[in-house]
């Protein structure tokens, strides 16, 4: 069995692309996709996100056949513990991806590649010049706020509390201060432990709901921020923790498609205004604007559209041996 793969990262996060070898999953909607990969394929996802190929902070995508009639691809989103339903780092690459590889054909000076994502339809505009595909920015499905200021008993922080918004996929924002800690100096295993404390709170005490589909509705993971959620020229930086306490080297586009999400709601950014969002250890940076007010289900929601830039760093042609004791691939914790 091979499965071949082209790698490209985002802003410093991986996205290991599968491109043909893994099986095909049965379902006729996306999530019925995702919910048959996650039961009956996942031993596929360890091989490929674990080590020894993989490591503890490895991010794929598996291209999958779309069901929305204006998709021109669609992606399965999957890292250490499981499936993800949004990844703005990886419909960054994936756009990229969409025209070099044939799936889409270029046209100066953006070409459009619409992307499904478990979310739902993902519009995303590609920089192309000379021959040469580049930035891409994209307009994510509505985003919205489901609660502030939720008081959580965090275990090692007391009480504290969050906001909860939603950006294609659920997250808690904290600023840093709040838990202690200091986004630039602080060792990252101890921010990591801060936030994944505060995600298994929120999986405790608070019951979130998607208007759109039940599988939607989980909570994905804790951005720590700066604070600096007031408009302003300056970048607002920030670390994303998620899944299996792993960390974000991007800004996180779906991070930062909810964050601006909240900051519209409390009337810090407004329509078309851009941000700079940037990871605080990396360095990379996205931008982010809100673009148009709409609903999902009965929140008020909002279009963000997020811009980065993605680069290949290779492609794999991964092999597996039956008598390999450790062909299921392993996590060292
Ligand atoms: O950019 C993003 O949205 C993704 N990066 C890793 C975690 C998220 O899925």
């Amino acid at each position: 069995m091979n499965i071949n793969t082209v790698e490209m990262h985002t802003g410093g996060e991986p996205l290991r692309i599968i491109t043909d070898g893994f099986p095909k999953p049965d379902g006729k909607t996306i999530l019925q996709k995702r919910r048959f990969v996650k039961e009956k394929l996942d031993n596929f996802r360890k091989l490929l996100m674990h080590e020894p190929r993989g490591h503890y902070d490895m991010y794929g995508a598996l291209l999958v056949e779309p069901d929305i009639k204006d998709a021109d691809i669609a992606a399965l989103f999957i890292h250490n513990e499981g499936y993800s339903t949004m990844c703005g780092h990886a419909v960054i690459a994936l756009g990229r991806y969409a025209i070099d590889y044939g799936h889409v054909t270029p046209t100066e000076p953006e070409t459009k590649v619409n992307i499904e994502c478990p979310c739902g339809l993902v519009r995303a505009l590609v920089e192309y010049k000379n021959g040469k595909s580049g930035s891409v920015r994209f307009q994510s499905v509505p985003a919205f706020v489901f609660a502030t200021d939720v008081e959580l008993n965090v275990q090692g922080h007391g009480k504290v509390k969050v906001d909860i918004s939603y950006g294609g996929a659920f997250y808690a924002f904290i600023s840093a201060d709040k838990l202690g800690l200091d986004l630039w100096k602080t060792p990252i295993n101890q921010i990591k432990d801060a936030a994944t404390m505060v995600t298994n709170a929120v999986k405790n005490e608070v019951q979130l709901e998607h208007p759109d589909d039940n599988d939607l509705a989980f909570i994905y993971g804790t951005i720590v921020t700066d604070g600096k959620d007031e408009y302003s020229d300056e970048p607002t930086a920030n670390i994303c923790v998620f899944a299996d306490a792993q960390v974000d080297r991007s800004p996180t586009g779906s991070g930062v498609t909810a964050r601006t999400a909240l900051q519209y709601h409390k009337r810090h950014i407004s329509l078309n205004k851009s941000r700079v969002f940037v990871n605080a250890r990396i360095g990379s940076k996205f931008s982010a604007k809100p673009v148009r007010q709409t609903k999902c289900g009965s929140y008020d929601a909002v279009i963000i559209e997020v811009s980065g830039h993605a680069f290949y760093t290779g492609k794999s042609a991964f092999t597996f041996e039956e008598d390999d004791p450790l062909k299921g691939g392993f996590l060292l914790k």
